[in-house]
């Protein structure tokens, strides 16, 4: 079974004050926020590089910090892997000598990951010789999460990771960062203020403002519920549903989706069948209608039921529907809603036009949790 972490800790640090309680399982957890709001502090605190005030922090039951008990493990005897902004390579020693760096400290019986294993996930075997001077940013990045792996930690701690790599080095990384935690079983703790790495990546969401835990929940309820759309920073309004690629019509540009509310058809994606992916949906692009319609060039039609209406301003209308158990969110305007008199209960049909979804609304998540499968 993977690892919990828990934690339960204060510390104020100067004028700032964080308090936060959670547990992490198994899968990437993110810790999202704002600059500022606490996230490296409380990830420095895990791994025993400061101190809280009080609290307690465990891995497994293993109790890594607890100031009732005057128990403070220092962190190289935490078990925890980090992987920083920046690699921290040794220069002078060679690619391989830097992943085994950790493990050979560690006794034979309790290595579990081997070294063959982590140079063939991360794809550095051309690399093994070099020195980390002539690599680049994205391969360092690499090398450097290898090193954490070969560590055979309990828990893998990404602090941004991915923050000094230009666009392009980003996107190598991402695929072989969203399947690190399935393919070697280790929760990951992972501290980004970058969306796209959160859709892709992470299974679960802890929304950090300003030293406090603000909501901590499964990617999709929390950007989909407009409560949170202030902390999430998610542009525009919308929902995020998982979906499985099932197929496409290529004569037609268009691929199918399947999620527990149904199928849907969205703009050609390049990805094959079966790909776990996650859907963006913006709410103003939901129509509702009281009944089906027919004789509609829309292509999604989907059954729903409406679980809430709050207005949004003088104008519009915030509408979230549940649709075989997912939020989906839809804006209309309060004349619409004057019209349709929506109500929470009322059976609905949402409406989205295939064209309205493209690709980089969706997200693919290969190594994504099983249990976020549709059934
Ligand atoms: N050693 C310190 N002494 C005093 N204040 C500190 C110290 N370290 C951090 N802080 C303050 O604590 C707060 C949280 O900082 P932290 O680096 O944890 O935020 P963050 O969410 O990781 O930010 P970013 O996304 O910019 O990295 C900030 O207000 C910061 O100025």
């Amino acid at each position: 079974m993977s690892a919990m972490l828990e934690i339960d800790v204060t510390r104020r640090q100067g004028d700032f004050t964080l308090e936060i309680a959670f547990t992490a399982g198994s899968g990437v957890t993110a810790l999202f926020g704002q600059s500022g709001s606490g996230k490296t502090s409380l990830i420095n605190m895990v791994a025993g590089l400061s101190q809280p005030d009080r609290g307690r922090i465990a891995v497994d039951g293993k109790v890594l910090f607890d100031s009732g008990r005057g128990v403070n493990l220092p962190p190289e005897s935490r078990r925890l892997g980090y992987v920083f902004q920046e690699h921290r390579l040794f220069p002078h020693l060679s690619v391989h000598d830097n992943l085994c760096f950790g493990m050979k400290r560690l006794p034979p019986a309790e290595r579990r990951i081997s070294v063959d294993h982590v140079v063939s996930v991360l794809g550095i075997g051309p690399l093994l010789d070099r020195r980390p001077t002539g690599l680049s940013g994205g391969e360092k990045q690499r090398v450097a999460i290898g090193r954490a792996l070969l560590a055979s930690p309990r828990i893998l701690l990404m602090d941004e990771p991915l923050a000094s790599l230009d666009g392009g080095r980003k996107n190598e990384l991402l695929p072989f960062i969203a399947g690190l935690s399935r393919q070697f079983d280790i929760p990951i703790v992972y501290v980004s203020h970058s969306m796209e790495e959160v859709l892709r990546l992470a299974d679960t969401l802890a929304l950090i403002d300003a030293g406090r835990l603000a909501a901590i929940g499964s990617v999709e309820d929390l950007l989909s519920s407009p409560n949170y759309a202030a902390l999430t920073g998610h542009g525009e309004a919308g929902s995020v549903i998982a979906a499985t690629l099932t197929g496409e019509e290529s004569a037609f540009g268009i691929s199918t989706l399947a999620f527990p509310g149904g199928e849907l058809k969205v703009s050609q994606i390049a990805s094959p069948s079966g790909t776990l992916v996650r859907v963006r949906i913006h709410a103003q692009d939901v129509a509702i209608a009281l009944a089906p319609p027919v004789g509609l060039s829309v292509r999604n039609q989907l059954s729903a039921v409406v679980r809430s209406v709050t207005p949004l301003d003088f104008y519009l209308v915030d509408v979230i529907l549940d649709c075989g158990g997912c939020a989906l969110w839809s804006r209309i305007t309060a004349e619409a809603q004057s019209e349709l008199s929506l109500r929470p209960g009322m059976s609905v049909t949402a409406l989205i036009k295939s064209l309205t979804i493209a690709r980089g609304d969706v997200a693919d998540r290969p190594f994504g949790l099983v249990d976020t499968l549709p059934g």
